[in-house]
């Protein structure tokens, strides 16, 4: 594409003269990846600044840079007062305008945007949609799975890749937005038909300065999906009535606003709810009828993330039937509550609870229906928010018999650090709880200690395949590691 026509989105690009009328190979963000005839936008990141890697794109192979600052260069430099912005608006024009033409869904908040997109991704494939997802665990085009850093890529290979899927005939795509996200513009180029809200509660304080902040974020969502009253490009924010950011939320967009809930009164809501220790059983009152479900999914914040799935599904024209029959025969999410097969007379449960409300979410449902003792073997991510360290020891405490406290990711933090972060503000009287810094070993000696019908949840990793201490990945997977540890326990 010529560099002129990337441009003409920019206010006032006539400035721009004909000498920028050059041809431009692909955009890039990276110096590392550019190659020949490429444009390289600097940015200004968390730990370095792309405007150091001028010299290395030019020598790579860079015609043309985009920088925030006036850099002498030995190619043109186009100076912009935002470069996130100015890499969003490049990107949608250079791959041309890819979410124009598929229906988006953008799933946001603080637990169970995973568990969301996998329930739509469900209940569009039984509609015959060709489905594509982005999030956490991985990117999805149809069946082909590819891997993922972020849960929410960067503006460019956002870009670039709703492209290959439209290319490849995806007709829904359903991604998790997450905060960090919003806030560094990774989604500005996105064209949402549907935002949906989950629920707002402590976690990333370590980049957020506040909770109002973190819900400044979230509500970016629907701040930007515009407002268009198109009859024939309806938008939607579908938001949980029973979280209180939901005022605020609602005051963040002028679409059309789609309310779903289990407490409050809502346009689509849960009733007569049945929580069994095999899952869930509830009406799923709509404007367009009442079906029962019966669901594997286990526990209430269940009932809330089948109730988000639905009414996206509803408002973009699924049959109610349709929605039941996928929603049944769902028999869960990869790492979420996930039960570990074994012959032994309890029961082991990983699950990826790594955030005050999750931890206690989880722990409650297995408090309702454990005949016996309740065993959690959990810790808390290095770099990640502080505060919430303290508070998910607490509840750990709180619901379960024996509290194991271990090692999540310490990154570059000292394991040591954080597990005292974790217990430093405990009182005696919380009950007892041990310290077992390598998480193997902490899973070994929850299942040597477990009895007839206990349960163990093992908490914070759920799919992960990795312990990330430094910036090293080492192999580790929580289920792996429990099956071990129940055949040494049989021998
Ligand atoms: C704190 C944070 O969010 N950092 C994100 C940020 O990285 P950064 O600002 O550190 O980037 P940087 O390394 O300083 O680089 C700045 C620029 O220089 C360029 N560069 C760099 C080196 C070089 O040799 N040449 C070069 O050109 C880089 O390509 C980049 O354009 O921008 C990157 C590109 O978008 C992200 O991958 C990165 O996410 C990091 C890896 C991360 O761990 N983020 C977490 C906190 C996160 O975003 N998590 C959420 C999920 C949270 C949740 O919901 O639970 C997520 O969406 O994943
Ligand atoms: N609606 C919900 N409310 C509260 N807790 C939930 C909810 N849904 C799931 N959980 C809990 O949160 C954990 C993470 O769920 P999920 O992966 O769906 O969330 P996420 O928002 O995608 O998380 P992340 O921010 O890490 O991407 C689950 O393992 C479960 O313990
Ligand atoms: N997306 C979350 C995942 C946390 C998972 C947990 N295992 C940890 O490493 O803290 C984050 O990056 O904060
Ligand atoms: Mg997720």
């Amino acid at each position: 594409m010529r560099l002129k026509e990337i441009l003409s989105l920019y206010p006032f690009s006539e400035q721009f003269s004909d000498t920028y009328d050059i041809e431009i190979n692909e955009i890039k963000m990276d110096s590392r990846e550019i190659t020949k005839g490429d444009l390289f936008v600097c940015i200004s990141g968390f730990t370095v600044d792309g405007h150091d890697y001028v010299n290395e794109a030019i020598t790579n192979g860079a015609v043309v840079i985009v920088a925030e600052k006036n850099i002498t260069a030995s190619v043109p430099v186009i100076v912009v007062s935002d470069t996130i912005r100015f890499l969003a608006m490049a990107a949608a024009k250079y791959y041309d305008f890819p979410t124009n033409s598929v229906p988006l869904i953008g799933v946001t908040g603080t637990n169970g945007k995973t568990t969301v997109t996998y329930l739509l991704e469900k209940i569009f494939q039984l509609h015959a949609n060709k489905t594509a997802v982005i999030g956490t665990i991985h990117m999805k085009i149809a069946e082909k799975v590819y891997p993922v850093d972020n849960t929410t890529p960067d503006a460019l290979f956002l870009q670039k890749t709703f492209r290959k899927m439209v290319d490849e005939g995806v007709d829904r795509i359903i991604m998790e937005v997450s905060s960090h996200a919003l806030d560094q513009g990774r989604v500005y180029g996105c064209d949402y038909n549907i935002a949906i809200f989950t629920n707002l509660t402590q976690d990333h304080l370590d980049y957020h300065d506040s909770m109002e902040d973190y819900l400044r974020a979230k509500s970016l969502l629907f701040a930007q999906m515009g407002n268009a009253y198109r009859l024939n490009d309806r938008k939607y924010a579908i938001i949980n009535h029973d979280d209180p950011a939901c005022k605020k939320l609602k005051r963040a967009t002028s679409q059309a606003i789609i309310t779903y809930g289990i407490e409050k009164d809502s346009l689509i809501m849960a009733k007569s709810i049945r929580l069994t220790p095999s899952g869930t059983q509830f009406l799923l009152c709509t404007p367009r009828g009442n079906v029962e479900i019966r669901s594997n999914l286990i526990g209430k914040f269940n009932v809330s993330n089948m109730l988000a799935a639905s009414s996206a599904a509803l408002v973009t024209g699924v049959p109610l039937l349709t929605i039941k029959k996928a929603l049944e025969s769902i028999k869960g999410v990869h790492g979420r509550f996930e039960l570990v097969q074994h012959q032994h007379p309890f029961s082991v449960i990983v699950d990826y609870a790594h955030t005050p409300d999750s931890l206690e979410n989880v722990l409650k449902t297995i408090r309702e229906f454990a005949k016996q003792k309740v065993y959690v073997v959990v810790g808390c991510g290095g770099d990640r928010d502080r505060t919430k360290r303290p508070l998910m020891a607490k509840i750990a405490i709180k619901y379960a018999d024996n509290a194991i406290f271990t090692s999540d990711n310490p990154r570059t933090e000292d394991p040591n650090d954080i597990l005292s972060d974790m217990t430093e503000g405990l009182p005696d009287s919380f009950g007892s709880y041990e310290v077992i810094i390598n998480r193997k070993k902490a899973i070994f000696y929850a299942i040597q200690q477990a009895k007839e019908d206990d349960v163990i949840l093992i908490a914070g990793k759920g799919h992960e395949t990795y312990q990330l201490v430094g910036h090293t990945k080492y192999h580790f997977d929580d289920r792996e590691v429990a099956k071990e540890a129940l055949i040494a326990k049989e021998t």
